[in-house]
């Protein structure tokens, strides 16, 4: 099974219980840390988002241009959990040396995150290289979304993947799961020219006042304070639609999704049918996961997910 495309049955013959350990490993983090599924979906997302899935972000700053890694662009501020991601490979060397690749890794630990908080079961498709090109922090700066991206930024990003219209309003639905940090809040709460309505956003007025408390200032100290996704952010489920379509979305692109012709009648189809959400974030992910993977000879299977080899 080591052709030119991913595929489901990849490890079949070279790791056949790599699913399995995986598996095993996450749930022993996940019952330390509750907040280790959002980290590790969102890590998964950074990811694919610079350069393709292929474990770019798990290099580590060590070369001659003195250049920083992609991990320390500020858009990849609060991404955790890559040392884990590295303790699993470690595990699976000992198993199969050389055969299952950090890429891998990462998106195993996403589908499982997806699935212990109560999303649907993804079966996605293996066999991603790790890149042997180095990336830098101003690719990161470069490729991932602010949180105020117009929704018409935001569809480019995705159906430049393949994903259409409806899998990105699902794909975005992984921030039912987590928080964000005031800091990436903060200008929609104190932006307002004197005279402004502050209705006019669409946010719900008590919802403002609740983050306006959190987030007192624009001061960096005091954005250093959390805040949730939405009302259920250890549970992966259909909530999110239901906060936003309410005026309670958190970034300016939540807020956005619900209310843009094209997207909201979306919106309102997920918040009320969690099934019909599940499965269409499903064929999200698998195409999500599938950006510019490298196959067959491009790319290579790290030794150690933080340096090429
Ligand atoms: C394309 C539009 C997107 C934008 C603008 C965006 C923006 C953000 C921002 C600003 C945060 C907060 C980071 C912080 O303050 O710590 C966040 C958190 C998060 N995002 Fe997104 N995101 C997008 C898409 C996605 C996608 C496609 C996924 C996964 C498939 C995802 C998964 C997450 C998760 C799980 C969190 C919570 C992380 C945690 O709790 O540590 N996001 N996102
Ligand atoms: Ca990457
Ligand atoms: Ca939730």
């Amino acid at each position: 099974a080591h052709g030119t495309q991913l595929a489901y049955d990849y490890y079949k013959l070279s790791c056949p219980f790599v699913e399995t350990i995986v598996k095993e490993e996450m749930l022993s983090i996940f019952l330390t840390d509750v907040s280790a599924p959002s980290a590790f979906l969102r890590l998964f997302f950074h990811d694919c988002q610079v350069q393709g899935c292929d474990a770019s972000i798990l290099l580590d700053s060590h070369d001659y241009f003195n250049q920083n890694p992609e991990l320390a662009s500020s858009k990849n501020f609060g991404i955790r959990k890559q040392e884990n991601i590295g303790h699993i490979k470690s595990r699976l060397e000992l198993v199969c040396p050389g055969q299952v690749s950090c890429a891998d890794i990462i998106a195993l630990a996403a589908k499982e995150s997806v699935l212990f908080t109560g999303g649907p079961h993804i079966n996605i498709p293996l066999g991603r290289k790790d890149s042997t090109i180095r990336t830098y922090s101003k690719q990161a700066d470069a490729n991932l979304p602010s949180p105020g991206i117009t929704v018409d930024q935001f569809l480019h990003i995705f159906t430049s993947k393949g994903v259409n219209l409806e899998e990105s309003v699902a794909i975005l639905g992984a921030h039912t799961l987590g928080v964000g940090h005031c800091m990436n809040i903060v200008n929609r709460l104190y932006d307002k020219k004197p005279g402004d309505d502050d209705h006019q956003d669409g946010m719900d007025l008590a919802f403002k006042a609740m983050l306006r408390l959190k987030c007192p200032t624009r001061v960096p100290l005091t954005n250093l304070t959390v805040v949730s996704n939405d009302l259920t952010p250890l549970v992966f489920d259909n909530q999110y639609y239901t906060n936003i379509l309410m005026g309670k979305g958190l970034f300016g692109i939540d807020s956005s999704i619900s209310s843009d012709p094209r997207t909201k009648p979306i919106v309102g189809r997920f918040a009320a049918d969690q099934n019909y959400f599940f499965n269409v974030f499903s064929s999200a992910f698998v195409k999500l996961s599938s950006t510019n993977a490298l196959t067959h000879k491009k790319g290579e299977v790290r030794r150690q997910c933080n340096r090429i080899n």
